[in-house]
């Protein structure tokens, strides 16, 4: 139980109510009985909103106006007024959209990605992949919402305050999503099917570089400026989600486009909210004490490591990618088909093995790691714990060279899944491949590959054959310091263990006021 010197809690915190500063076992109390209602500014920076008081609207009642005049009690910056588009429409309507640059820092961008490359999977639409914030919990990944909630908070904060909407809105949904080759959409309102209606008003945060980091996926408005958004790292551009904002996005010709999507509504019945707070009655308080990073590193914080969702939905069967029925051709144990947790390690060079007898299906079992013939000198208690570590390891490389940005990066551009796709076709094309498909000799033991065909020499050999993949060659062939992939892992039980106890510390207080709240 929390103690008075808290460092969450403080001593006291504010009470908008009363104007009054109160003992925090006086807020506890208060908490659990309806009335209480928690104030922003207090000195602990919880980021809290008022929300008790409000009661939200109901789907049945009249379509709201979302074209109203934008009230002249909106304040925007400077910096926001250089994006701010009001396209006027005919009657009096009229769309309003505000595109605004470096909403998110670089170093929130990356941390996004590295969340979201991670623990994502096949999403909504073909060459779709998305991380929701419900998926993070149901994959022992709570602790991975923390950095998402100060941010869905301040693009809250900025849609309400755009559209003269304080303190009305609910998130409806947020996701961090990702759209690879081939992944486009046409002309569209944002609450154009019966079961999109509550959705008002969108954001999109682009997380990554249109023409660094992915080709095509120009954003386009229907009527009116701005005609084009180019995705920049940090941008930000929020519209109402009816049919005045039509837009649409470019097919992806090359790489993956990263983005944080939201939407909000004004309907409290479609709080994500209170979806995450359910799952979030599940976690299992016990695990808290467990949850010091040495005992995470020796395995015995296991119950906060990351576990799988069901293997289909890693899948990037082509398929099912390709929008045909999905399952047509499912993956079995024997030959599981392309994955994506395993083709984002392979991008990087690394391949897996599980112990002899241990099935595809038995992928929460613990795995060696392999960065070429290099064996990782830790363990990785499943493979989403493996995956985590080394995609946080890029994130902290991807950070280092923002400092001292020199040559190429490691991790360039071209998807995973475009590359996983043409090693699978070389293999499928070369007659020598076979020989390589099996079991492999361990020490004492028996390990096989997960899967035999991104064994490092296959993807070495494959590398060589193709000329356009010299920035990945490069990526592949350079020496991995394995002291550094140590030291991230080590770096990655702290950052998880310290995001855990935050998440049991917030638990009374979100459980609480029926809202995730976050602080600074
Ligand atoms: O990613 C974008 O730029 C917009 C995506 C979009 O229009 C949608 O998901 O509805
Ligand atoms: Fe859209």
């Amino acid at each position: 139980m929390r103690g008075q010197n808290s460092p969450l809690f403080g001593d006291h915190v504010g009470d908008i109510n009363a104007g009054k500063v109160v003992d925090v076992h006086e807020v506890e109390e208060r908490a659990t009985s309806a009335e209480f209602t928690f104030g922003a500014g207090d000195k602990w920076g919880v980021a809290v909103r008022k929300l008790r008081g409000r009661d939200g609207r109901h789907g049945t009642e009249e379509p709201l106006d979302l074209s109203k005049e934008i009230p002249s009690k909106t304040s925007v910056t400077e910096k926001t007024a250089v994006g701010m588009f009001t396209v006027k429409m005919d009657g009096n309507m009229a769309a309003h959209r505000l595109l605004q640059p470096e909403f998110l820092s670089p170093e929130e961008c990356k941390e996004l990605q590295f969340i979201h490359k991670s623990c994502c999977v096949v999403g909504y639409r073909p060459w779709v992949l998305s991380t929701t914030l419900c998926h993070l919990v149901a994959t022992n990944s709570a602790n991975l919402i923390l950095p998402l909630l100060p941010i869905r908070e301040r693009v809250k904060e900025l849609v309400e305050e755009y559209f003269g909407r304080e303190y009305e809105l609910f998130v409806e949904f947020t996701g961090l999503i990702s759209w690879t080759k081939g992944a486009n959409i046409g002309w569209h309102s944002d609450d154009n099917r019966p079961y999109l209606r509550q959705r008002h008003y969108s954001a999109v945060c682009y997380l990554n570089n249109y023409g660094e980091d992915f080709e095509g996926g120009l954003f386009h408005f229907e009527n009116g400026a701005p005609e084009t958004v180019v995705p920049t790292a940090g941008t930000i551009v929020i519209y109402a989600a009816d049919e005045k904002n039509s837009h649409r996005v470019d097919e992806i010709t090359d790489g993956e486009r990263c983005t944080l999507a939201l939407w909000f509504t004004l309907d409290k019945a479609h709080d994500e909210d209170e979806k995450l707070l359910q799952q979030l009655a599940f976690l299992d308080l016990h695990f808290s004490d467990e949850m010091s990073h040495e005992n995470l590193g020796q395995g015995e914080g296991k119950g906060r490591l990351p576990i799988s969702a069901s293997s289909v939905m890693y899948s990037i069967n082509a398929n099912v990618q390709r929008g045909e029925a999905p399952g047509k051709e499912p993956p079995t144990d024997e030959q599981p088909m392309n994955d994506l947790r395993i083709g984002r390690m392979a991008r990087l060079g690394y391949s897996c093995c599980f112990s002899s007898g241990v099935t595809w299906a038995d992928h929460d079992q613990p795995v060696e790691v392999f960065f070429g013939e290099k064996k990782i000198p830790v363990t990785f208690w499943n493979l989403m714990h493996a995956l985590q570590v080394v995609q946080f390891h890029q994130y902290k490389v991807s950070m280092r060279e923002q400092d001292s940005p020199v040559g190429e990066e490691q991790c360039s551009g071209r998807s995973e899944l475009e590359f996983l796709n043409s090693v699978y076709e070389f293999h499928e094309k070369s007659p020598s491949s076979k020989d390589i498909l099996g079991e492999i000799e361990g020490e004492s033991k028996l390990v096989y590959h997960l899967d035999a065909r991104l064994k490092p020499e296959v993807i070495r050999s494959h590398l060589q054959k193709e000329r356009s993949t010299e920035a990945l060659t490069k990526g592949i062939t350079q020496t991995l310091q394995i002291d550094e992939l140590v030291g991230s892992w080590k770096e990655w039980n702290a950052y998880t263990s310290d995001l855990w106890g935050k998440v049991f510390e917030l638990l009374p207080l979100w459980q609480a006021s029926r809202m995730l709240v976050s602080y600074s």
